[in-house]
């Protein structure tokens, strides 16, 4: 019998326009609950390895997997033998002789999801590193098409730190025509350049607008107010004074009067008081727990995705 051979998720920039496309409507027909009920992971084992805190994303993946037939086995952050010296490259050869998806949050850049990722029997999901959290924006996007029936010539406002998240956004945002993003991050705390300048490339080609301003002036309407909380994690603030930089940059109903019809987005958890006021998340405007419970549909839209064998294709 031939090998399965599956696909990674480590960045939004793994996926063609078609296959971004696809997870991000797979994920809105989970969501909408036109999906058909089939359990195409049921001969499937998912590991699922956390090495930093998780509420949405570790459960989305984990129900997600379980919901579609797949059988779950969940590493803590101390349990590999990786924590003994093993190296990463040997723990991958023996993961993917026994598993077929790992989906991991590590603690530190993509390297080592890269080395997961060095073959192709086991499918390597990245559930959030350093640098970029790909499976947000998938759960963005499909959030956008349930609330907007489109992606294209929408208008995102992110405020705050370019985070993991925000690199993610942008990569994905700048693949669809006519749709912009403004970015405004406290000075020192902007969105890694590297992910600035690939997802440049990509609006370039596709006529989508990727804008970043260190502060809150002349804010433009849009049809999105986003932000994310201040503490990244795994993060440490480099000047004591960091609050003092950050206060301007906190969403209010003031922020939200400059965009009357906008919805207010955050991948979570909130500080309220903090990056948000609790009467903006908490208000109509807020589709923020909608976009939470997107997490799980799309989750599922990207283990059917990673999962599936591919090995008859060639
Ligand atoms: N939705 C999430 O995955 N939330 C947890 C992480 C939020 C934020 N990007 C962080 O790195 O702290």
């Amino acid at each position: 019998m031939p090998q399965a051979e599956r696909r990674h998720l480590i960045s939004i920039d793994d996926l063609s326009d078609e296959e971004l496309r696809h997870i991000a409507l797979r994920g809105a027909e989970f969501s909408a609950g036109s999906a058909d009920d089939a359990r195409p992971l049921a001969d499937t084992v998912v590991g699922v390895l956390f090495r930093k805190t998780s509420t949405r994303t570790r459960t989305a993946f984990s129900a997600g997997a379980l919901r579609l037939g797949a059988r779950l086995i969940t590493y803590g952050p101390g349990d590999l033998q990786e924590n003994t010296g093993e190296t990463v490259e040997d723990s991958a050869a023996v993961l993917s002789r026994m598993i077929d998806v790992l989906v991991a949050r590590t603690a530190g850049p993509e390297h080592e999801l890269r080395a997961y990722a060095a073959q192709r029997r086991m499918a390597v999901v990245n559930a959030m590193s350093q640098g970029e959290h790909p499976t947000q924006a998938l759960a963005d996007l499909t959030t956008l098409l349930r609330r907007f029936g489109r992606i294209e010539d929408l208008h995102v406002i992110y405020v705050g730190e370019g985070n993991n998240t925000a690199s993610a956004l942008a990569l994905a945002l700048s693949r669809f025509p006519g749709t912009r993003l403004t970015l405004r991050t406290p000075p020192g705390y902007g969105v890694a350049p590297e992910y600035l300048e690939r997802a440049a490339v990509s609006a370039k080609r596709s006529g989508a607008r990727i804008e970043e301003r260190h502060d809150m002036a002349d804010l433009p309407a849009a049809d999105v107010v986003y932000t994310t909380r201040w503490q990244t994690t795994g993060t440490v603030k480099p000047t004591a004074d960091w609050r003092e930089v950050f206060a301007p940059f906190q969403v209010t109903e003031k922020t939200m009067a400059s965009s009357p019809d906008a919805v207010f987005m955050h991948d979570l958890p909130a500080h309220r008081g903090e990056e948000v006021t609790a009467d903006v998340l908490d208000g109509p405007a807020s589709i923020a727990f909608d976009q939470a419970e997107n997490k799980y549909h799309s989750a599922r839209a990207v283990l059917e995705w990673c999962a599936a064998d591919r090995s008859s294709e060639r």
